[in-house]
């Protein structure tokens, strides 16, 4: 581009904007929700099972005077496991880079220890700016919202953190999600458009599809399991020799889990719940991508893969 100046500086309007925002708060505080709302396409990995987000996948919301960049981060949270070590220095790195953080908070539950954590490391990032989010205002009352924006308010002051705005929005049914869009985006910083139009996220698209498995998989499984699931995307290529009218994507995955107890429940009674993810994947997978998917799925044991530095590398941590 040899033409530099705003739309500002030619007199024609407001100035367009650009930044990332990410999204931070305790496990299943609705970050993923809330990013593919605001994005309006699958690309974050959600689920009930709280700490299912790995990997930093970005959501790009495009608008004509602004790009809004949604960094995804894992919930921030006291590491157990090196695996949690590493998703926190992660989560810090990101909050420094970012021009804005928004802490979740899910309206309908209380304000807790979690949400103190959070907050009070976030202050340590001086430099980026701070917002509140109540989340899920579809599940609480008005006066229980009432309360909670105010206990949010209270928090901030206790931490020292000043909230340039506390925003309640539902993901679920949209309410207060433009609004949201808009306070975020006039919060950016003036910039030029950082990615081409079109772009949903910069995640490589078998991250993608690893966590549209990995999301899959983790479907009906009760107990402890997510923590012990990664998904690793072998080989994905368009089948040779098909007209081009009749394509067909070949994806070749391994589900990873710890133990031999659990590779027993993920493949089921004769295979059954292994066919039943894979097909819950492709259909999901092929939604996204527009493209029918032959899936081929294998389940593999990597002991205690969460422990291991060396697994934990090949598992691309
Ligand atoms: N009713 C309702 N449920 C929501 C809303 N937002 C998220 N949820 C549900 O809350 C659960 C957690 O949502 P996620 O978006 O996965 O939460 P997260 O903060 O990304 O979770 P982690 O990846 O574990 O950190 C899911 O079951 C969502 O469907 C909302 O606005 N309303």
């Amino acid at each position: 581009m040899s033409d530099h100046r705003t739309p500002q500086q030619d007199g024609q309007g407001p100035a367009h904007r650009s930044g990332f925002v990410s999204f931070v708060g305790r496990p299943n505080a609705g970050k993923s929700t809330l990013t593919n709302a605001l994005v309006g396409s699958k690309v974050v990995i959600t689920s009930s099972k709280p700490q299912t987000t790995r990997t930093v996948v970005r959501g790009i919301v495009h608008r004509d005077d602004a790009q809004l960049i949604l960094v995804d981060t894992p919930g921030l949270h006291r590491p157990r496991t090196l695996l949690g070590e590493r998703l926190n220095d992660l989560v810090k790195t990101t909050l420094a880079e970012v021009d804005i953080v928004a802490v979740c908070f899910p309206a309908n539950e209380k304000i807790g220890p979690g949400d103190r954590f959070i907050v009070k490391e976030m202050s340590k990032v001086r430099r980026t700016i701070k917002v509140a989010i109540a989340t899920k205002t579809d599940l609480a009352e008005p006066d229980q919202i009432g309360n909670h924006l105010l206990d949010i308010a209270k928090l901030g002051v206790e931490t020292g953190t000043e909230w340039a705005e506390i925003v309640p929005v539902s993901a679920k049914s949209g309410d207060q999600v433009t609004l949201l869009e808009d306070l975020l985006v006039g919060l950016l910083p003036e910039g030029p458009q950082l990615y081409p139009d079109g772009d949903l996220s910069d995640a490589p698209e078998e991250a993608i599809v690893a966590e549209l498995i990995r999301e899959a998989a983790l479907e009906g499984v009760r107990d402890e399991l997510p923590h012990s699931i990664a998904v690793v995307v072998e080989e994905m290529a368009l089948r040779e020799g098909r007209d081009a009218d009749r394509p067909l994507l070949d994806i070749h995955a391994n589900l990873y889990v710890e133990r031999d107890s659990q590779k027993g429940i993920m493949i089921g009674h004769k295979g059954a719940r292994l066919r039943e993810v894979g097909t819950a994947a492709r259909k999901q997978i092929e939604a996204l991508l527009g493209t029918p998917v032959y899936l081929d799925l294998h389940i593999k044991i990597a002991k205690d893969w969460q422990r291991d530095p060396r697994q934990l590398r090949k598992l691309g941590f």
